[in-house]
């Protein structure tokens, strides 16, 4: 974590519940520039948390600023709207849309009346994400990983300073994965990005910072680095289950990792940043032991 980076976007102390589910629970964040990893089960509240900041749902309690606006005013809510982009979890194309109608529409959205410089910004952001030559293909004709290249670029329309991206690596192959990765990195560069994710992989090749969420709470807000380390010593393989493990799976040798603390004998194994991030959550979760 660069601690000199001055901070763009904050919440402090959000909460919301849905008719008894308490999906965030005093959840106090800080960002700044460059690409911020979410990580956390399903139901943790990642949506939650990125659909706030995205100013799409109001909180319950707490206080946010988004680039110096504060969305909890009329005023400022439409200030940090026309700030930020979102890439929500089912973007919701219109699949008889063209990419350039979809991302044109999100341009109207965000109120860029000029129809000749819109049409200029669709076709840069368009291009931004090497989609320039599909631009008047039909939504549906696109593969999974161009259509999400399609929500990218609807979300980067008109430059925005706070990016949030929901989980928008699911479902692409290695090769639409990794290219992905390289598109979220190029937009970090000049820009906040909170990126939620299910992938460590994606953490580990992108993310400067890494906040890790459970049951509505912030386990862990630190580097990758930082997040791994909380894993050394705490990773032992042996032969058989170890029953003293918080978490233990068979892996493809036939042995098994555990996680949690060793007994005196335990044959230590490096740590990953998938090992810090389960014991983060207090072992394994929805991962089968
Ligand atoms: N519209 C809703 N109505 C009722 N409960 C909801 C609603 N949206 C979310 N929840 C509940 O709030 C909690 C947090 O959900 P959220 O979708 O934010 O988690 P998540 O970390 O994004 O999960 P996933 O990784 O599965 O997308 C869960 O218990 C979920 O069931």
């Amino acid at each position: 974590m660069n601690a000199a980076a001055p901070t763009t976007v904050s919440a402090s102390g959000l909460s919301l519940s849905y008719r008894g589910t308490r999906a965030l629970d005093d959840v106090s964040l800080r960002l700044s520039h460059g690409v911020t990893g979410l990580l956390g089960p399903n139901g943790a509240g990642k949506t939650t948390l990125l659909r706030i900041l995205a100013t799409a749902t109001p909180p319950d309690r707490g206080a946010l600023s988004i680039l110096g606006h504060d969305p909890g005013t009329v005023r400022g809510r439409a200030q940090a709207r026309r700030t930020l982009g979102y890439l929500p979890q089912n973007p919701g194309f219109h699949p008889g849309f063209t990419a350039f109608e979809f991302v044109d529409y999100v341009a109207i959205l965000k109120e860029l009346t000029d129809r000749a410089a819109r049409h200029a910004e669709v076709r840069r952001t368009l291009e931004s994400v090497g989609l320039a030559d599909v631009r008047g293909k039909r939504i549906r004709a696109l593969s999974g990983g161009m259509r999400q290249r399609v929500a990218l670029a609807a979300a980067l329309v008109d430059d925005p300073g706070f990016l949030a991206l929901d989980e928008p690596t699911v479902g692409l192959d290695p090769e639409q994965r990794m290219r992905f990765r390289e598109l979220i990195a190029q937009a970090g560069e000049h820009r906040t990005v909170l990126l939620s994710t299910h992938q460590t992989e994606d953490v580990a090749m992108l993310c400067r910072r890494v906040v890790v969420m459970d049951k509505g709470r912030v386990r862990f807000d630190g580097t990758p680095g930082e997040l791994t380390a909380q894993a050394r010593g705490r990773v032992w393989s042996s032969a058989e289950r170890e029953p003293g493990a918080l978490a233990g799976w068979r892996t493809g040798t036939g042995e098994f990792r555990n996680l949690g603390e060793p007994p005196g004998d335990g044959e230590l194994v490096e740590p990953t940043l998938e090992d810090g991030y389960l014991l983060a959550l207090g072992g394994l979760t929805e991962v089968a032991a």
